[in-house]
């Protein structure tokens, strides 16, 4: 999903506050990148999709972050990065993932979100968390409206 981050797991009270807050972006340097994350250390790794590795972050106000850094550079990668760049700059809603900034120096592309704790929805419909989340059917319900919502 290049470009439709949607929030699924974070707190209720922080998302409504994120969706009110307008949020701004900038750009952020290389070498604070490295600093918030260290160094792109494995540990503070997230996870991974196609664009890259995700990696958590800190930065100096202690806000935390999630940092994806393209893997390795070609045409194709530098327009999925221009593309949910301008995009998410564009839209703030509570259900989607607010976007921080982002880092273009040299070939590295790295794309700065708002960290998103406890997981994402994919782990607790399938994954190990599916068990103990115990997900009924009407959150299911207000999960796929919202969802909804966010997508539209
Ligand atoms: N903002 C975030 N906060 C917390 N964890 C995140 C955040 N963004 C991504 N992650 C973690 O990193 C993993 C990979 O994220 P990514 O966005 O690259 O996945 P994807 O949508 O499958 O990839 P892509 O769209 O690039 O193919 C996610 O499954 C999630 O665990």
């Amino acid at each position: 999903m290049p470009f439709c981050k949607i929030i699924c797991c974070g707190s209720g009270s922080n998302r409504k506050e994120h969706g009110k807050k307008q949020v701004t972006w900038r750009i952020f340097s290389l070498k604070e990148l490295h600093s918030a994350t260290n160094n792109f250390n494995y540990d503070n790794k997230l996870g991974e999709g196609g664009f890259g590795s995700v990696y958590w972050g800190q930065l100096w106000d202690g806000s935390q972050i999630a940092v994806k850094r393209l893997k390795v550079w070609s045409n194709k990668g530098d327009m999925e990065f221009a593309v949910e760049v301008e995009i998410l700059a564009l839209v703030r809603h509570k259900n989607l993932l607010s976007l921080r900034g982002y880092c273009a120096e040299g070939q590295e592309r790295i794309i700065v979100y708002e960290y998103m704790p406890n997981l994402s929805l994919h782990s607790h419909l399938h994954g190990q968390h599916s068990a103990e989340c115990l997900l009924d059917w009407n959150r299911r319900m207000n999960i796929a409206i919202g969802s909804a919502e966010g997508i539209a």
